[in-house]
């Protein structure tokens, strides 16, 4: 990740400008991935994960139904242990930033752990009334992966569907707004850090699902 060249990110960019999305395997290095790992073990272990919510604000509810997945808001100040993750991800606005010219000014993540037999079906991550979210990111924490685990991230795009597999270190990329996307119904548990890159400055992400 830190001497990735410069014309790899503007290729990077343009793929995600052209196609709506992106995909960069080993996008974590060995060390920040197996302390993200543990990180989210950890808090997994002590119950500090929370069934996500549709919707936002007054329209934000539990519906086991559209969305099983438990997620764990993350908070730059408070969870420290992150810092190195919390910098790649603000290295990644930056480049964003200087060669898309997205004027990305904050982001908002959380861990979310998917229990066997779960999912979140098709949605796009923009709400009704709060247009917030210019890009969306996910890195995979599923080591191992195998086919039949299940848990692929599928995005519709315009003129075919593509299935992304949630293998460890692999990060996801696409337009908040335009992509709408699901996760079929993963066999095992299913870990990641899902991010959102704002216009804005980040508020209420945690109480908006
Ligand atoms: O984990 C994924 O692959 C996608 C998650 C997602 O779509 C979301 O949290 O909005
Ligand atoms: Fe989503």
């Amino acid at each position: 990740m830190e001497c990735i060249a410069e014309e790899q990110w503007i290729d990077w960019v343009d793929a995600l400008a052209k196609d709506d999305y992106l995909v960069i395997d080993n996008f974590l290095n060995d060390e920040i991935y197996a302390d993200l790992r543990r990180f989210f073990l950890s808090k997994l272990g002590h119950d500090e994960f929370d069934p996500a919510g549709i919707g936002a604000l007054s329209d934000h509810h539990l519906d086991k139904s559209r969305r099983g997945d438990h997620v764990y808001w993350l908070d730059s100040n408070v969870d420290t242990h992150l810092s190195p993750v919390f910098e790649i991800i603000r290295d990644l606005i930056a480049k964003l930033n200087r060669y898309c010219y997205l004027g990305i000014a904050d982001f908002e993540s959380h861990l979310a752990y998917y229990p066997v037999g779960t999912f979140y079906e098709k949605h796009v991550d923009q709400f009704k009334d709060r247009s917030n979210r210019l890009i969306s990111m996910i890195i995979y924490l599923n080591e191992g992966w195998k086919k039949g685990d299940g848990g692929e991230l599928k995005l519709y795009l315009d003129d075919e569907e593509r299935l992304v597999e949630p293998i460890a270190k692999r990060i996801v990329l696409f337009k908040s707004d335009v992509l709408p996307h699901e996760v079929l119904k993963t066999n095992v548990g299913r870990y990641s850090l899902t991010g959102w890159l704002l216009k804005k400055p980040a508020e209420l992400g945690f109480l908006l699902g």
